[in-house]
Parts: structure tokens; C-alpha cells; sequence
């Protein structure tokens, strides 16, 4: 981005005006501010006030806005605001200034090059000349900035208002338009203001919704009130160049995930089937289905499978992916039972992905005894599983491991692999553990019906302060 060599300086605090009343005074501004930010100039008024306060809040380098606290500390009286009053954040600010005529705006600039700056009271030699020669008077001149709510970061204004002293943190995970919060609770008597204030300062974003509870339903959803904006929780995401779209109150979607999603759909070779137990709304059947996968994918969630379906047409993959909505145990020893003899007697690879990490280790049981011990000798390969957990043991490898071959009921030290998949909160990792179905645990005699008759009914989930 081009700079103008003539420029604001909050740390020595000078700032340079031009008189801009007229839009052919913008235009050779423009030749001085960044492209993007003529449009920001131009765009509120012709008046000059408004450009030039455009122009002051980009060209002031980020490091010195620190240093110069006033000209982004809005009045005293905006503290303890709970409803937004954007008025309120209006205050003048006296700043030393170099008034440069409109003519030489231009000669000013090619004379400065783009490295130079001018200081208030010890110009240098080359500064001096620039400016003498473009009939410039070295005479610093106070002026009267007026700062709004405009010119303010979300950080900035939520400082002011926020009790002093206390985090104001606003992040947020992004689903399409919709802004997520997780607020604490100090910050929950300014929750209406937050979410104004993140919506006015983050383009695209039309609604904010803050999460009210731990995520403790069985479907991995979220409980959650909408903060400012038109409550539309429909919303359309792109992951890894496929679009997807839900209702993300009612569903299970998490932007972190992308990464593991794209790195398992790359194990993946066309021709291949995947078998994923655990579903949501297709994050890896859809694009598993568009790298010439066969898919069976399940989901327990009515609305899951619901968008599931919807997402698999809106990519035009609903011809490779067959969906089920029921429980995974279930999926398991049912339609992925009756399509597993076919597949492995086949040269293509077969993947289940099980995707629930507070729970899926222990649905590996689901796999003892899964087939006929009769059909052993016709098999090729084996499927591999790529099953999640969390782990809050200090060795994360070991315990997920550990856990993954007592469900089995068979050893994976040695033949599996272990990732590593994000950190989730702290002392809680989120790992992958993926392995070769062990022959003997697929064929064994004693299936997991016939070691406990009663099918385990679904646990509730455990509740944990984190987004899975
Ligand atoms: C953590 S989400 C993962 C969704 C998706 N695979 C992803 O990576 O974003 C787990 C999913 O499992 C579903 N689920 C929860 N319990 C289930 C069960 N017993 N059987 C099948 N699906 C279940 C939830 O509805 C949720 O969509």
C-alpha cells in the first residue's frame, strides 16, 4: 500500500490537512492515501472534515496509537454505557498541523519520497527543503480533529465503556454471518452494547449470538442468545472451496475444524468409500463425495441429516452420498455391516471417520465381531478408522490409545497412528487416533451384542467450557 510521505504522526503529534471541499481535492488526495482508503474518504460526504478524519485514522501507524492515548480515548462519560449510544463517542482533539495547499500536494509528494517525514520542531535539512520548495510554511498550526465513534476499534470503545481495569476481550468465531461470543461473566451486563459494537466494526457480519450454556446436548449444538443483529441463523460458510450451509442453532459447526477435515479427505483416493458415523452436516462426506468417494454418512440429529441432505445437493454430490439418521451404534451394525463384505473384497480403500470426540472411542465396541468369521479369508484390505477423543491425561497419545484398544478389546500399541488435532481448552487436547480395523476384532466370536445383550443407551454428553 502507497503511503503519503506527508503524513499524520501521533507520537510527535502533527498532522498534515489539506483542504478538501471539493471532490476534485480528493482525487489528488488519493494520489497521497492508500486506494482503499479513498473509497472510505469519498464515501461519507464530499465535505473535506470527513475525509480528512478517514485519512487521520489510516495513516496513523499502528505502533503509535499507543503512544498517543488521547486521540483514541473517547469522553469519560461513555463508561458504564449498557445501550449503545453512538453520539456519545464524539470528542475534539487539538493536534499540531502543517496546512499544505492543494496545488502542491503532488510536487510535495515526488520532492518527499516515499521514506520522508516532517517533525514539528527540527525538520531536517532535506524535510525543510521539500517543504520550502513546495511553498509550504514551516509553521506548525494547531487544529481541531473531531474524533466519533467512526474513527474507534471495537477494542477502543469497548475499553471505554467496559469497568476500567477489567479484560475486554471481543473475540469471536465467524459462521458466515453470524458472529459467535463466548462472554464472561463481567462482561455480561454490556452483552447488547458488545454485540452492537461487533457488528458495526466487522463487515458481513449482520447477527451476533453469545453462548448460554456449556456445550452438553447430545447433538454438540449450542444454546444461544442472539446479542444485536436480525436473529437469521441459516448460514452459508465456505471450508476448504465447498460451500455449506445449516441452521446453526440447531446443528453442530465449528470453524476450527477445517483443517482436520481437508487433512483427512486428503487420505482419501478416488474410488474409495467412507463410512463417517458421525456426521453433522457433511464437513467430510461432502467433500470426500467431490473427490470421487462412495459415501455412507450418518448423523443422530434430525436437523443434521437434514442439512446433510440439502448440502450434498447444493454441491451436487447427493448421487455418491447415501445418509442415515440414526444412532451411530446403530449405523454401525447396521447399514455399514451389510456394506462392509462387498468393500473389502475390493482393491479400493474403505474409511470410517468417527467424529465425536467426547464419546466415539467408545463406540469402537460397536466393531468386535462385526462379521462373519466365515468371510475372513475373502478379505483384502482392512477398513481404517480415524476415531476422535479428547484427552486430558499429561500423556495425550497414550491414553487415547489406550482407550481406543480397551474398547476394541484389542492392542493398538505399535499399529496405529496418533494426531494430534487442536488444543481445546487448557490441559485438553482433541486427538485422532487411526488404525487398521484389527483383523481379529472385525471377525472375533464375541460381538459386542453378544458380550452385553442391553445396548448402552447414549450417554449424556459430559459439559466442558469448550466449542465440541
Ligand atoms: C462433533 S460433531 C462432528 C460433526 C462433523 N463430523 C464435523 O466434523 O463437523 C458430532 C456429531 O455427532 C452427532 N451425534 C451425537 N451423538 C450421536 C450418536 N449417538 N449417533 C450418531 N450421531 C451422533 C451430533 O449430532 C453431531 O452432529
Amino acid at each position: 500500500m502507497r503511503m503519503a510521505p506527508v503524513m499524520f504522526r501521533s507520537a510527535c503529534r502533527i498532522l498534515t490537512f489539506v483542504n478538501t471541499q471539493s471532490s476534485a481535492n480528493l482525487q489528488r488526495v488519493s494520489q497521497l492515501v492508500p486506494r482503499a482508503l479513498l473509497k472510505q474518504a469519498c464515501a461519507p460526504s464530499s465535505s473535506g472534515q470527513l475525509s480528512l478524519k478517514a485519512c487521520a485514522r489510516e495513516l496513523m501507524p499502528e505502533q503509535s496509537r499507543g503512544a498517543d492515548s488521547a486521540l483514541y480515548t473517547p469522553p469519560a462519560g461513555v463508561r458504564g454505557m449498557t445501550s449503545l449510544d453512538r453520539e456519545a463517542f464524539s470528542w475534539t482533539v487539538s493536534v499540531p498541523a502543517l496546512r499544505i495547499p492543494k496545488e502542491v500536494l503532488n510536487k510535495l509528494a515526488a520532492a518527499a519520497g516515499p521514506g520522508l517525514r516532517f517533525l514539528p520542531s527540527s525538520f531536517s535539512g532535506a524535510e525543510a527543503e521539500a517543504l520550502q520548495k513546495a511553498g509550504v510554511p514551516l509553521e506548525v498550526q494547531n487544529y481541531e480533529l473531531r474524533m466519533t465513534y467512526e474513527n474507534l476499534k471495537s477494542e477502543e470503545v469497548l475499553r471505554a465503556v467496559l469497568p476500567e481495569g477489567q479484560d475486554v476481550t471481543s473475540g469471536f468465531s465467524r459462521v458466515g454471518h453470524i458472529a459467535h461470543m463466548n462472554l464472561r461473566e463481567h462482561q455480561l451486563p454490556y452483552k447488547n452494547l458488545i454485540g452492537q459494537v461487533i457488528m458495526d466494526k466487522t463487515p458481513g457480519i449482520t447477527c451476533v449470538v453469545n453462548k448460554t450454556n456449556t456445550i452438553d446436548s447430545t447433538y454438540r449444538n449450542f444454546q444461544m442468545e442472539v446479542l444485536a443483529g436480525d436473529g437469521n441463523m441459516v448460514a452459508k460458510v465456505r471450508e476448504n472451496g465447498v460451500t455449506y450451509e445449516f441452521d446453526f442453532s440447531r446443528v453442530y459447526w465449528n470453524p476450527r475444524l477445517s483443517t482436520e477435515h481437508e487433512r483427512v479427505v486428503e487420505l482419501l483416493r478416488p474410488g474409495d468409500t467412507v463410512l463417517d458415523v458421525f456426521a453433522g452436516v457433511g464437513p467430510f462426506a461432502v467433500p470426500a463425495a467431490r473427490r470421487g468417494c462412495s459415501v455412507l454418512a450418518n448423523d443422530l440429529n434430525p436437523e443434521s441429516h437434514r442439512w446433510l441432505l440439502h448440502n450434498c445437493k447444493l454441491n451436487k454430490v447427493d448421487g455418491k452420498v447415501r445418509a442415515f439418521n440414526m444412532d451411530g451404534r446403530a449405523f454401525i451394525r447396521g447399514p455399514l455391516r451389510e456394506a462392509l463384505p462387498a468393500l473389502l473384497r475390493g482393491a479400493a480403500g474403505v474409511h470410517v471417520v468417527m467424529n465425536l470426540p467426547a464419546l466415539a472411542l467408545e463406540f469402537l465396541d460397536a466393531f468386535r465381531g462385526l462379521l462373519d468369521p466365515g468371510l475372513s479369508q475373502d478379505v483384502g484390505g482392512l477398513p481404517r478408522v480415524h476415531c476422535y477423543g479428547f484427552s486430558k491425561q499429561d500423556d495425550p497419545h497414550r491414553d487415547v490409545v489406550d482407550r481406543a484398544s480397551a474398547s476394541l478389546g484389542a492392542p493398538l500399541e505399535g499399529r496405529c497412528s496418533v494426531h494430534l488435532v487442536r488444543n481445546v481448552a487448557p490441559n485438553k487436547e482433541m486427538m485422532c487416533v487411526s488404525f487398521a480395523l484389527p483383523k481379529e476384532v472385525l471377525f472375533s466370536n464375541h460381538s459386542a451384542e453378544t458380550d452385553s445383550p442391553e445396548e448402552p443407551p447414549t450417554k449424556k454428553q459430559k459439559s466442558d467450557d469448550t466449542a465440541d
